[in-house]
């Protein structure tokens, strides 16, 4: 007997078949809604797979364009509910969008979630059903299959594979009420981070209790309670003697888990607690004993690591200060904790044209603890490589900020594990820094406050709180207009009409024409020709240097309010003034056009053989050289890149060796993560755009250290801003 949703679906299949459906995403292709990608997987399944089910295939399109949108699974449910969420590459300005809008509606309003997710569940030949209870389902795949990767002495590396359903390209799971359809990769993605994880939180690592207090009270101090000013002598603005000490509880709880997540604010001392942990771990790893039969002392093996070049170098500076702060100092603790900091992918080990690492289960880390910054930036493919590469006895921490941006791959990994966490500092009067879930991923996670570089009483700290709490508009421009303090960092904001407003050039010329801009170093502290190098390796270390002072970032790529377009404005505008060199001024440099004394440019792709990372910065300089050959030799000058190196020198690159770089006179918000720029401005488009969100503007104020600038065009586009979330579908969240 057929039930209530079966007869839907029969309705809903007669009134449309899988051709006119394929037929409708071409269309959605054109309108720039979907990715050729999403439509041709789409046909590879209808047609490899036998799929003629409409909506089935409807799902498979929707779940390619959530993945290549960040999201790691399609929510069924959410897409029923919430249907303009989807689509987001949809521009609201074409001609075509009301349309594909009107489509998606309409297809998504006639289905119902059990009907729907009951006939997903029955296309065998590309979907493995994981959720157990569905009705009308006949074969539930066993998450749990024979052909797993995991070992018997490493379980958690277990791999679930459905019998029979083994290589179906798309994974159904999630539960009943919030049923996800998955690619099967990123589904085996995040079954991998959780068992990595959980393998971890269930085995705690056994630790001399009594001699933690000690050791505790040497590094933070004897009270136990209220934040201690000890390691820096500095005081956080809004510092409350009765507040409970985050560093130390953070401390504390890690000191004997093998999986820990250190989160907070920027300046909330994240690099300092997690040097203060290790070397408590190194401390608790020492023989107690110091006797003549002391057994020996063998250091923990730690390695430290971020996503990006730039977040790797900002860490490797950070520690290298922080160990002066410990108890003994550097001298003492340089030897057990390393401060070089490496890029995930150096760390994994990267093979050339591969998905693959070196490390991996087999051939694990050799690292009893590591340690990953930023790792909000870090997506659920390399967290899964990393959990594979680590020993099962190694210890996970991983420091970051849960409110900014995630990755623009797929996934926010510590966002989702951080989900239960409040906004800012919970409300709990006796652990305001800790998760009162009571799960073991609960007490893994220490959230750090206040921050000791920005108070809440106004400025950047404020105004950074707010927009993480979704404050109103109103209270945000109050905000703006209130006194400014610069020793809580400066806010403003200006109403532009767009970029060839006069106030943005403005704005830009008071950046760039500054005595100490880097355009201003560039042109007047030029070395002359014959002096040594080192004078030119100096002149482009300041001139990087400067470079931190100002950045301008965006919401968009493309349009007049994008990077392709500011940075074309700016550059207009700073050679009206003379700032900026001409164009191809370097016959000999590739693709000459492109490249200027003064150009500021972006890494965009990890270049091995350069020892270059994606999100590098380096600026373009003209320098002297040698020209070779009889009578004629002598020098001319020739551009290079110069990029700054770990150990704080200079590198110089030939652009025609740069493959993948874009100028940053104007930068991605999402490109910013990591970075840090005494004076940041974001500038709004002057409507909405799916983009626009909390995490995006909270991303953006905290890039600034002194200052932040905010340009928009209409009031509502930054109300929408404030009061749209990312929602990223995910099934990290929730239960552990
Ligand atoms: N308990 C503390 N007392 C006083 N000052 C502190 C304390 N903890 C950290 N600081 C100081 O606050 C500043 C920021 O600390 P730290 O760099 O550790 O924070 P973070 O969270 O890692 O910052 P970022 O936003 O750069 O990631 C540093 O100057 C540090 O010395």
């Amino acid at each position: 007997m057929q039930d209530r949703g079966a007869k839907q679906s029969d309705h809903s299949r007669d009134s449309r078949n899988s051709q006119d459906l394929l037929a409708s995403l071409s269309n959605w292709v054109e309108a720039g809604a979907l990715r050729a990608v999403d439509l041709a997987f789409t046909r590879f399944i209808a047609e490899e797979g036998g799929v003629t089910d409409a909506d089935v295939l409807l799902a498979v399109a929707l779940t390619s364009e959530r993945n290549g949108h960040g999201h790691v699974c399609l929510d069924l449910h959410r897409a029923l509910e919430s249907p303009d969420r989807l689509l987001s590459r949809l521009r609201d300005d074409t001609d075509l969008s009301p349309q594909v809008r009107e489509e998606l509606r309409e297809q998504l309003a006639a289905l119902d979630l059990q009907d729907w997710v009951r006939r997903l569940a029955n296309a065998h030949n590309v979907i493995a059903p994981m959720i157990d209870g569905l009705t009308g389902v006949d074969h539930v795949a066993d998450p749990i299959a024979p052909e797993a990767t995991g070992t018997a002495e490493n379980p958690a590396r277990r791999e679930p594979a459905p019998a029979g359903h083994a290589g179906s390209p798309l994974v159904l799971a999630g539960s009943a009420e919030r049923p996800l359809l998955y690619l099967r990769r990123y589904w085996q993605y995040e079954q991998r981070i959780r068992a990595g994880i959980q393998a971890r939180l269930v085995t705690p690592v056994a630790i001399d209790v009594a001699r933690l207090d000690g050791y505790l009270d040497a590094l933070f101090g004897r009270s136990a309670g209220p934040q201690t000013r000890q390691a820096t002598g500095k005081q956080a603005a809004s510092e409350n003697p009765e507040q409970p000490n985050c560093q130390r509880i953070a401390c504390e709880r890690a000191a004997s888990r093998r999986f820990f997540i250190i989160t907070g604010g920027p300046g909330t001392g994240k690099t300092t607690t997690v040097v203060r942990l290790l070397a408590l771990l190194q401390r608790l790893a020492m023989p107690n004993d110091e006797g003549d039969d002391a057994p020996v002392f063998t250091p923990l093996r730690i390695e430290l690591a971020a996503p990006t070049g730039k977040a790797a170098a900002r860490l490797t500076e950070s520690i290298a200060g922080q160990l002066h702060g410990l108890p003994g100092g550097a001298e003492a603790w340089g030897p057990v904790i390393p401060s070089q900091v490496k890029t995930l992918h150096r760390l994994l080990g990267t093979i050339p044209n591969s998905r693959h690492f070196r490390h991996h289960a087999a051939n694990p880390l050799p690292a009893d603890v590591v340690v990953v910054d930023e790792a909000s930036m870090v997506d659920v493919e390399l967290m899964a490589h990393l959990l594979d590469a680590l020993r099962p006895d190694a210890r996970l921490i991983l420091l970051g900020d849960k409110d900014q941006l995630s990755s623009v791959e797929a996934g926010a990994v510590l966002g989702d594990l951080c989900q239960p966490a409040p906004q800012g500092p919970s409300s709990s009067p006796r652990l305001p820094c800790t998760l009162e879930t009571g799960s073991a991923l609960g007490q893994a996670i220490v959230i750090l406050w206040p921050s000791y570089r920005f108070s809440q009483a106004g400025g950047i700290g404020a105004l950074a709180s707010l927009v993480n709490q979704g404050g109103v508009v109103q209270n945000a421009l109050k905000l703006f207009k209130a006194k400014q303090d610069p020793a809580l960092g400066i806010i403003d904001a200006q109403v532009i009409s767009d970029p060839e407003d006069t106030a943005f050039s403005r704005l830009m010329a008071e950046a760039y024409g500054a005595k100490d801009s880097f355009l201003h170093q560039l042109r007047n502290q030029a070395p002359p020709a014959d002096v040594a190098q080192a004078a030119f390796d100096q002149w482009a270390a300041d001139i990087l240097q400067a470079q931190k002072r100002f950045q301008l970032l965006t919401p968009l790529r493309q349009g007049v309010w994008g990077v392709e377009g500011l940075n074309q404005r700016i550059i207009a505008l700073l050679r009206q003034r003379g700032w900026l060199g001409e164009a191809g001024e370097d016959s000999r440099a590739m693709a000459p056009r492109q490249w200027f004394p003064g150009r500021p440019v972006m890494v965009t792709r990890n270049d091995y053989s350069l020892n270059l990372m994606n999100g590098d910065i380096g600026i373009t300089l003209s320098v002297p050289a040698p020209v070779k050959g009889g009578q004629a030799a002598g020098t001319t000058s020739m551009l290079r890149v110069a990029f700054p190196t770990a150990e704080g020198g200079v590198r110089w690159v030939l652009p025609s060796r740069l493959q993948a770089v874009e100028t940053v006179f104007a930068m991605t918000v999402h490109k910013a993560q990591g970075s840090e720029f005494e004076h940041t401005a974001l500038i709004l488009p002057d409507r909405p755009n799916p983009v626009l969100t909390r995490e995006l503007l909270y991303t953006a104020i905290t890039r600034s250290k002194k200052r932040f600038t905010l340009l928009y065009s209409q009031e509502a586009v930054l109300a929408e801003a404030l009061s749209a979330r990312v929602e990223r579908a995910s099934g990290l969240q929730g239960s552990w």
